[in-house]
């Protein structure tokens, strides 16, 4: 423990970058590595699946004690799958490092999620998270965002109200809101929680900490795929093979 980053007291650190800590604006040493006794929020989609295969390794090479905590059912599976101790927000709701994917990453570290339908436990862990480390490939990222995702934005929200929801978003923010079907089922998508997705493609950009705070207080919405201020790093596998790191500007 040398550290004292994140939102919490007594980070454990490991050998990292010191840099500046957003979210309690003081300087600390960024934990990059999963290293010994970590709680690891372990996210969903593609992309993860090699960070967990490489977080395995590691268990296996080094003797590394760690516990996970899944972001939906596949990490569950993806945890379950490699033999790694699986476990939850009751036992551990503080985290040392949150790990997941994104659809896109804009310039300010902004994201969107849930292009799999996970957002709202993703959200829920890297909250919990000292530290949320992104990891995505650089067709995710972009300037402004849109310029890459053009699938819209994530909105997780109660059956009963997708309606009235998609005519408030719509009627406010423009653009159109469609809800997710299934592939291979017939109907909506279901979440894991038993929720529908809305996606809201937008046809500007906005400010989106007001439309994020905005849509949330709409009844029934659970969670939106913008994830605001939470990033502190992107990794950007290249097409050539090297990894670009992004950090959120200092202000
Ligand atoms: O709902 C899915 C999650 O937010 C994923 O992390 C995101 O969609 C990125 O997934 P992928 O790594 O498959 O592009």
């Amino acid at each position: 423990m040398n550290g004292n980053c994140g939102k919490f007291n007594n980070c454990a650190t490991a050998e990292g970058t010191v840099k500046h800590c957003k979210r309690l604006n003081t300087g600390t040493r960024l934990c990059l590595n999963p290293q010994n006794n970590y709680v690891v929020g372990v996210g969903s989609g593609s992309t993860i699946v090699y960070a967990v295969d490489r977080l395995a390794e590691r268990v296996q090479q080094e003797n590394l004690k760690i516990v996970c905590v899944p972001t939906s059912f596949q990490a569950r599976q993806l945890i379950l799958k490699h033999g790694l101790p699986l476990s939850d927000l009751d036992r551990h709701p503080e985290l040392d490092v949150a790990i997941d994917g994104a659809d896109e990453v804009d310039s300010s570290l902004t994201l969107i999620k849930g292009g799999g339908g996970c957002l709202t436990q993703e959200k829920i862990v890297a909250d919990c998270a000292r530290h949320f480390i992104v990891i995505a490939d650089y067709r995710k990222d972009s300037k402004c965002l849109g310029q890459q995702w053009k699938k819209g934005i994530p909105v997780e929200v109660i059956p009963m109200a997708y309606v009235p929801i998609g005519r408030d978003i719509t009627r406010r923010f423009g653009g159109e809101v469609v809800l997710r079907m299934g592939v291979s089922k017939a109907g909506p998508v279901v979440t894991d929680n038993s929720n529908f997705i809305l996606d809201w493609k937008f046809e500007k950009v906005h400010n989106w900490k007001e439309v994020n705070m905005a849509i949330k207080m709409i009844p029934g919405v659970v969670e939106t795929g913008l994830f605001i201020d939470m990033a502190e790093r992107v990794y950007f596998g290249m097409q050539d093979g090297t990894v670009r790191i992004r950090d959120p500007p200092i202000h």
